[in-house]
């Protein structure tokens, strides 16, 4: 459905992406995961071709680039990306927004009724977006672009400014559209958040794609335990641990257990017990863990 080939973007001498490659299918929620400033929305803009990549190519479809206008459109056509909140108008409804992004979309807006009592916008979607909290907001956004109902969406920090009541409402809207078959990218730093309904997580570093998370597969086990720097020695020392251990963020101790038998499993988690107050969990490294492990420890 979506493939980047080798794409690199520049300004001036500051390279920004690198000779970056994906490949991403529908029916797949993507997960895009860096800290501020590394280029999330510059991968955003080169898909969605609001930026001009200094090499490399996207292609939709297999086989449609943008090289012509004509293709331009019918990419377009396919492709919403998350509204601004700075764009939205004071003086028109939360329907006529709606209305907007489904008519250019789709072509027609009678969708937009259910997709307002979905998310639980009948209250106020009429009334003008001046009257609107933060959150009602950025909840109208999200139902634009879900009345856009396009192919492929591109979102932007989706959950920002909601409280836990609309994050589940908005996940579980996300995962109905991957069920539809839609390819779904969130960039976002809400990283507990992507365990929920991400299937794949991409960790942005040096303008390429330092490591994909998927996480409807089964992955690695650890035996996790939060561990200061002077407990951690302490353990190295008295212990041999697996050469494949993990510390990461000098709080983290994960101890794989793909290659022990069960007494040896036994045996760490009695020692482990050791430490009082400690929180003990077993099972695959989550999202925070991978941001911590590739951001907080170069
Ligand atoms: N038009 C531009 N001209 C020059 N530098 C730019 C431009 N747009 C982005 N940059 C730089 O490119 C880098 C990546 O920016 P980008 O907005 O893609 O990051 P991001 O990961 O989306 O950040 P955030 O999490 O803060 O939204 C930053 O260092 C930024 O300063």
């Amino acid at each position: 459905m979506l493939k980047l080939k080798n794409v690199s973007v520049k300004y001036k001498d500051k390279v920004v992406l690198d000779n970056l490659s994906l490949t991403a299918e529908g029916g797949e929620i993507i997960g895009l995961v860096a800290p501020n400033g590394t280029g999330k929305t510059t991968l955003f803009n080169v898909i969605a071709n609001f930026i001009k990549p200094n090499s490399g190519n996207v292609t939709f479809n297999g086989n449609i680039q943008y090289k012509t206008e004509r293709n331009e459109l019918s990419i377009h056509k396919q492709l919403a990306t998350f509204p601004d909140q700075g764009d939205l108008f004071e003086e028109l409804s939360g329907v006529d927004h709606m209305k907007l992004y489904a008519n250019m979309w789709n072509g027609t807006s009678k969708h937009v009724q259910d997709i307002y009592k979905q998310l639980l916008m009948e209250s106020y979607v009429k009334k003008k977006v001046k009257t609107y909290s933060l959150g009602m907001r950025q909840r109208l956004c999200f139902a634009m672009i879900v009345a856009a109902d396009t192919p492929i969406m591109l979102m932007d920090e989706v959950m920002n400014g909601l409280d836990v009541a609309n994050v589940s409402l908005i996940s579980k809207q996300l995962m109905q559209m991957k069920k539809e078959g839609k390819l779904i990218f969130v960039a976002s730093h809400l990283l507990a958040n992507l365990d929920l309904y991400a299937d794949r997580v991409l960790y942005l570093k040096d303008g390429n794609i330092v490591h994909q998370q998927q996480l409807n597969e089964s992955t690695r086990e650890y035996i996790k335990i939060e561990l200061t720097p002077v407990q951690y020695e302490k353990l190295i020392q008295n212990y041999s641990l697996p050469d494949d251990h993990l510390y990461i963020a000098k709080r983290l101790c994960c101890i794989p257990i793909a290659q022990m038998d069960l007494d040896e499993q036994k045996d760490w988690i009695e020692r482990l017990f050791a430490y009082k107050g400690k929180e003990l969990t077993i099972g695959p490294l989550g999202t925070v863990e991978h941001y911590e492990k590739y951001y907080h420890e170069s």
